[in-house]
């Protein structure tokens, strides 16, 4: 493959449980080389039984993917040994120390770094003769994390990295994923941290039921849900004492208590519209804060709007 090539193609990509559930329904998505994907959605999405596809654990039901130039199942001795994979659990024997946990796990890959810089890198050196069972659920993120780095992978794929670990430890371990990024790892990783998505990504899915419900830069996918604007109007004042919504640009809008929230698929517009109209009426309007959707914002319409449909669909059933 050459450079421009991408590190993960899917086209179509589906999974199919013997049941017949359908948890992954045609996703088609590609990874730069360098680049850092984020897989978002709701519990029981579909994220790790795609994550499973891309990582050769399972055959697709349909669709195809490539990773590094290669069928990740049916050629998964060409694409192993160069690509790391964090599970969401190791597994690891209990009994056996850090240090012999990543030394046999070195032992089984060609190139692998020195145990000791692995165990550094994730920040485990103090903690390298504890026993594994004697870890805290966040240390055994960092090990299962410094057996997926013992390969110096080229592509790095990353099943909830940071779950379990406290506040300072998700930093180090956003560091860490942000150097070897920059060292021009590709990165696929899954979370439920919206934060941990915006702060990495490249690009992101939202996927939800198996499928895409929102894919692109976090600006693009932020872009097509709704900017607000909120303030309060001083005594004596009302909604009807701006100038009609529709030609600020207004979408919908909320009153709570004193505060008032515009919603605009044009900020720029309203927002200058709402000012001008505030000048010209000596009016100040208090606590005056004007933003784009936020992340959050488009994971709770997506996820939110979808549960409305369920009970949509369950009330049309009872009728
Ligand atoms: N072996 C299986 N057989 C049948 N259905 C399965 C199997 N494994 C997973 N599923 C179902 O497939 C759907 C997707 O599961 P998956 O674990 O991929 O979701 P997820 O997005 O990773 O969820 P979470 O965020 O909760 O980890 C779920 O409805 C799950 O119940």
């Amino acid at each position: 493959m050459t450079n421009d090539e991408p590190v993960i193609d899917a086209e179509g990509l589906r999974r199919t449980y013997s049941g017949g559930f359908e948890a992954v329904r045609s996703l088609s998505f590609s990874v730069a080389r360098g680049e850092l994907f984020a897989l978002l959605g709701t519990n029981g999405a579909g994220k790790t039984s795609t994550l499973e596809l891309l990582e050769g654990l399972a055959r697709p039901s349909g669709g195809s993917v490539r990773v590094l130039g290669h069928d990740p199942y049916t050629e998964r001795a060409a694409v192993r040994p160069r690509v790391g994979v964090m599970l969401q659990e190791g597994g690891f024997p209990s009994e056996l120390t850090v240090r012999e946990t990543v030394r046999m796990w070195a032992g089984c890959t060609s190139g692998a770094r020195p145990v000791g810089e692995a165990l550094e890198l994730v920040g485990l050196r103090r903690r390298e003769n504890v026993r594994v069972k004697q870890l805290s659920g966040g240390e055994r993120r960092r090990l299962d994390l410094a057996t997926a780095l013992i390969g110096r992978p080229e592509v790095l794929f990353l099943d909830e990295p940071t779950t379990g670990l406290d506040a300072e430890g998700r930093r180090e371990t956003w560091n860490l994923v942000r150097e070897l990024r920059a060292g021009g790892t590709t990165v696929l990783l899954t979370t439920h941290y919206l934060e941990e998505a915006a702060e990495l990504a490249d690009r992101l899915a939202i996927l939800h039921e198996g499928r895409f419900a929102a894919q692109g830069r976090l600006d693009e996918v932020v872009a097509r849900y709704p900017s607000r604007i909120s303030f309060e109007l001083p005594d004596g004042y009302h909604l009807g004492d701006l100038p009609p919504l529709g030609q600020l640009g207004v979408t919908g809008h909320e009153v709570t208590g004193r505060t008032t929230r515009l919603f605009t698929d044009r900020l720029q517009r309203t927002a200058t519209g709402l000012l001008a109209w505030a000048q010209a009426a000596g009016v100040e309007l208090r606590g005056l804060d004007a933003r784009s959707a936020s992340l959050e914002e488009a994971f709770l319409e997506i996820a939110g709007g979808a549960r409305k449909n369920e009970r949509d669909e369950e009330g049309a059933g009872v009728r």
